[in-house]
């Protein structure tokens, strides 16, 4: 279960299905991490690039799931650098049911399937623009009964 868990929070931190959170206005001047944001000010966060913020990550751009295996790193906690649902008051309320979906499709499928590429298909994990992610190139495999 760590390892799974693990997999499932550097996915989600490399490829947050939302990339840009939805945008928030301030209520009243407040200062964050020593940034003044005056009242009605639009705030958009960009929860793609804290992902990727070399500040926060070791090698960011790598898939290594070695990082969340020895660490309490959460979504729900205050680790902002780990914001895939949001944080805050305004965060995803599904966090704990989505998560545990998550890992409930994935523990599913790797347990019932071996998974192959395609002959001549390299995996690409490129994603395309959009309000939410999805894939820039179709991943094509071949799934066969795990037998064991
Ligand atoms: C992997 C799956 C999911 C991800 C990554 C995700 C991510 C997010 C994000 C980023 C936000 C905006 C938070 C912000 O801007 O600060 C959000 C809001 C929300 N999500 Fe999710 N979500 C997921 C699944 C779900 C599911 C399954 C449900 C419902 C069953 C759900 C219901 C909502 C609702 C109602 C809001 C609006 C909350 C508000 O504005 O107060 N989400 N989600």
């Amino acid at each position: 279960m760590p390892y799974l868990k693990a997999v499932i929070k550097e996915t989600l931190r490399l490829h947050p299905p939302i990339p840009i959170l939805v945008p928030q206005e301030s209520t009243k001047d407040v200062q964050v991490m020593g940034y003044d944001i005056a009242a009605e000010t639009l705030v958009i966060t960009n929860a793609w690039t804290i992902g990727r913020d070399p500040v926060s990550w070791d090698e960011p751009e790598e898939f290594k799931l070695e990082r969340f295996l020895n660490n309490s790193a959460d979504f729900r906690e205050h680790n902002f650098e780990l914001i895939p649902f949001g944080a805050g008051r305004r965060a995803c309320p599904s966090i704990q049911f989505a998560a545990v979906v998550n890992e409930l499709a994935v523990a599913n499928l790797v347990h019932e399937f071996d998974f192959a590429l395609s002959d001549g298909v390299e995996f690409n994990a490129s994603e395309a623009p959009g309000f939410s992610v999805r894939k820039m190139f179709p991943l094509l495999v071949i799934a066969s009964p795990h037998t064991c």
